[in-house]
């Protein structure tokens, strides 16, 4: 069964939501979702061992959340060229973190990313349910190409 690893940096808990919400989707779809706080990716290896990862972080000041800055690094020596990938936040009226976090896995780590990134106002407004459920579907679909 294919696997997928949802890292989330978030301040209020809503990128969280997301996350838990995406990998449900991921479950649907009959692949396997690990959620973790990124307080918990402590080395490359942590990173490892996946055959898909979406990395979610909220916008603050305009920006990813800073925890989400070093993990990038981390992950651009944890060789993830080829492995599928997509990029998800809540955000506020912005919401510049997903696009950024997108395109550095895209062009940085040379992933194979989804269509585009998932920004969230938040996961109980405007379909924000079934947006985040379909994202995880979309993940999976994309690991069976
Ligand atoms: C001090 C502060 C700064 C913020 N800056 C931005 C911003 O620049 N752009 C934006 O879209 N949202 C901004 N937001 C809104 C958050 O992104 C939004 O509340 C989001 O749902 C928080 O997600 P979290 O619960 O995962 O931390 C800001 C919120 C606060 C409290």
């Amino acid at each position: 069964m294919p696997k997928v690893l949802v890292v989330y940096a978030t301040r209020t808990g809503e990128t969280q939501s997301i996350a838990d919400l995406v990998a449900e989707g991921i479950r649907f779809s009959g692949a396997e979702a690990v959620v973790t706080n990124i307080n918990d990716i402590k080395t490359e290896a942590d990173l490892q061992g996946y055959d898909g990862l979406v990395f979610g972080s909220a916008t603050y000041h305009g920006d990813m959340m800073q925890k989400m800055k070093t993990m990038l690094f981390l992950a651009e020596k944890a060789g993830l060229e080829g492995k599928v990938g997509g990029a998800f936040g809540a955000f506020g009226w912005s919401g510049e973190a997903p696009d950024r976090i997108f395109d550095t896995m895209k062009n940085i780590f040379k992933m194979d990313m989804v269509s585009a990134p998932l920004r969230l106002k938040s996961s109980m407004l405007g379909g924000g349910t079934k947006m985040a459920q379909d994202y995880g579907r979309e993940i999976a679909a994309k690991l069976g190409e």
